[in-house]
């Protein structure tokens, strides 16, 4: 039987799976990371308490991981771990084997995805030299949006920049392609041909227009900065305001990328969290600034997708977010009653499949499972055997 392991590695966790076949037999996410990193189990059975990783780096917390479950688990019979790697830039696109070549490119666009990206190659650098011949691939989350049309990948720059890759990539596409598998079973085959707007919103949002099931317009760009509100990050930004912060207020380049990565979204308006949840607990009136501001700002996102779209069948909620806040999915509903959206109070309390009342454009909430999707995509990168 054919075992992967897959890591997803976050800014702040690390999300694992272990399959058999296509099969998930343990499921977890290590929490904290950076702070006093804790173990926890999503599915599967197995006393978390012996987890202790050495320093609270990725790739020091990917190493413990790996010990903790050798020491419960029979690993001798990986045939590959499988890694999230956000950023594929121009080259790469399904997922891949690693090697040297391919690991020295992906390094070249860390600086496009610096929440992520040297994360992710931290870990798998520790892997190849601590097992060198243990098959080490990447799934990328650019994949997904390599359908969508060429004017939609251009930014309205000088042309030349777009030639040396300056373009839309898109990311969160590991969910997406999730999403995707599970639509016809959720909204029928018919919405799941049409138009389908999908809101990936984590701790990083995004999100995506489908046709036929395929990526033609997603809200993040070149870097996994840009659209939607996000925990600690701006999303859409007048590039002025980066001029300002240079030009004015002296700010060095290095300070400007932590103040949009880090001190931005739900954390830097409210002042209070980057946790939906704290700020919908929270009394303070910045706080829920910081969440009508997040609503408004999904409206405009939705909004410009299915004017893309060219109207609505289907709108599915994704992500910590998405799957769990009611609150957020029905105030953001009622103010898209002009679609014909009518929802279901109940169902969307109980976080039901189907939170639409059966007229008009449906309305789902799909949990997303990246790791699935990259346990897929691993075996099938390693082929048989
Ligand atoms: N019950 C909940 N209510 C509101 N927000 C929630 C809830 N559960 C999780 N979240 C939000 O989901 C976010 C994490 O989403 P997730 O998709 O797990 O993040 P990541 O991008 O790290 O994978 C948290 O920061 C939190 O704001
Ligand atoms: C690309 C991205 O923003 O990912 P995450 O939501 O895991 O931070
Ligand atoms: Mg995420």
């Amino acid at each position: 039987m054919s075992r992967v392991l897959v890591l997803n590695a976050g800014s702040a966790t690390l999300k694992f799976g272990l399959y058999e076949e296509a099969a998930c037999a343990l499921r977890g996410v290590v929490e904290r990371i950076g702070e006093a990193p804790a173990l926890r189990l999503v599915s599967g059975d197995l006393d978390t308490g012996g987890f202790l990783p050495a320093e609270s780096g990725h790739a020091a917390v990917a190493e413990a991981l790996l010990d903790w479950l050798g020491t419960h688990l029979d690993l001798g019979g990986l045939v590959g771990v499988g890694h999230r790697v956000v950023h594929g830039g121009t080259r790469l696109a399904e997922p891949v084997r690693l090697d040297a070549d391919r690991l020295a490119y992906l390094e070249r666009l860390e600086p496009l995805a610096p929440l992520h990206q040297p994360q992710s190659l931290a870990i798998i650098r520790d892997l190849l030299s601590r097992h060198p011949t243990l098959p080490q691939v990447a799934c990328f989350d650019t994949a997904f949006h390599r359908t969508q049309p060429r004017i939609r990948q251009l930014f309205a720059l000088p042309r030349h920049l777009a030639d040396e890759g300056v373009l839309r990539y898109g990311f969160h596409g590991l969910s997406y392609a999730h999403v995707a598998r599970q639509l016809p079973v959720v909204v029928g085959e018919a919405a799941a041909r049409g138009r389908v707007v999908v809101a990936h919103l984590g701790q990083g949002c995004s999100l995506c227009a489908l046709e036929n099931s395929r990526s033609v317009a997603t809200s993040m760009g070149f870097t996994a900065l840009d659209g939607m509100m996000m925990g600690s990050r701006c999303g859409r930004l007048d590039p002025g305001v980066v001029l300002y912060l240079q030009q004015q207020r002296g700010m060095s380049v290095a300070e400007v990328e932590r103040m949009l990565y880090h001190d931005s979204g739900l954390l830097g308006v409210s002042g209070v969290s980057a946790d939906m949840r704290d700020l919908l607990a929270s009394p303070s009136p910045r706080a829920k600034e910081a969440v009508a501001l997040f609503i408004d700002r999904l409206l405009g996102e939705i909004g410009a997708l299915v004017a893309l779209l060219g109207g609505l069948d289907a709108l599915v909620f994704t992500g910590g977010i998405g799957e769990h806040a009611a609150e957020i999915r029905a105030r953001t509903l009622h103010a898209m009653a002009w679609l014909g959206i009518r929802l279901v109070p109940p169902a969307n309390a109980r976080h039901a499949l189907r939170i639409d009342a059966g007229r008009g454009p449906a309305v789902a909430v799909i949990p997303t499972d990246e790791e699935g999707e990259m346990a897929r995509g691993t075996l099938a990168c390693l082929g048989p055997g």
